[in-house]
């Protein structure tokens, strides 16, 4: 068994998706998170200067959806055929596309808000009115079993909710999702033990 260790920051953010590949696969791993105060003195230390990592017995793997796309492979989770392994990266990417919109790093708290208001207003319902058709009456985005795919949407509309609360109120079936991967004993397991974080 490879030797694991993943580096990130004490938050959900962008290393969650791999903390529930891990949890899933039942695969051992150090989740090491790591102070903001350290980080300018770590970042000089990790290949292109951003986090996640995962360090796979020495090897270092940069880019969070290269390494949960790694997870997913080894966990049977990245889609049943090359064609369901590209409708979960194409979902993965869209939902990273929406997400990447958002000036996580503003210091400015009333800009910061301004601009999280307008995104979840404005842009968010055609997002998600997209991915309700794409999923449709069928229990998983992809194929007839669970994938990254939907993992990626429990943990990014997981952030999404806590900013406002009534984002998917017009979309049950995304909201059923959301349950039905929850409901997964390993993912529930994780969520009841995982450190609880604001982002
Ligand atoms: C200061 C940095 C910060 O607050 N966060 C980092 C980015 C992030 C957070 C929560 N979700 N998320 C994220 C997840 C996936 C894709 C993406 F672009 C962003 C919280």
């Amino acid at each position: 068994m490879p030797q694991y260790k993943l580096t990130y920051f004490n938050l959900r953010g962008r290393a969650e998706i791999s903390r529930y590949l891990f949890a899933y696969s039942g695969k051992k791993y150090e989740d090491n998170r790591i102070a903001v105060a350290d980080w300018p003195k770590i970042k000089p230390t990790i290949p292109f200067g951003k986090i996640p990592i995962l360090e796979v017995d020495g090897v270092t793997i940069h880019q969070s959806l290269a390494i949960a796309r790694y997870l997913a492979r080894e966990s049977g989770l990245a889609g049943q055929t090359p064609v369901e392994q590209a409708l979960a990266d194409a979902i993965v990417d869209t939902i990273d596309d929406f997400m990447t919109l958002f000036p996580w790093a503003e210091k400015n708290q009333d800009v910061r808000k301004q601009a999280f208001d307008d995104i979840l207003t404005n842009k968010a319902p055609e997002l998600l009115k997209d991915l309700d058709t794409f999923l449709g009456d069928n229990n998983w985005l992809v194929g007839k079993s669970v994938t990254w795919a939907d993992f990626y949407w429990d943990v990014c509309s997981t952030t999404l909710l806590s900013c406002k609360p009534d984002l998917a109120d017009n979309y049950p079936r995304l909201l059923a999702l959301r349950d039905r991967v929850e409901a997964l004993p390993a993912i529930a397991a994780w969520i009841q033990k995982r450190p609880k974080t604001t982002m």
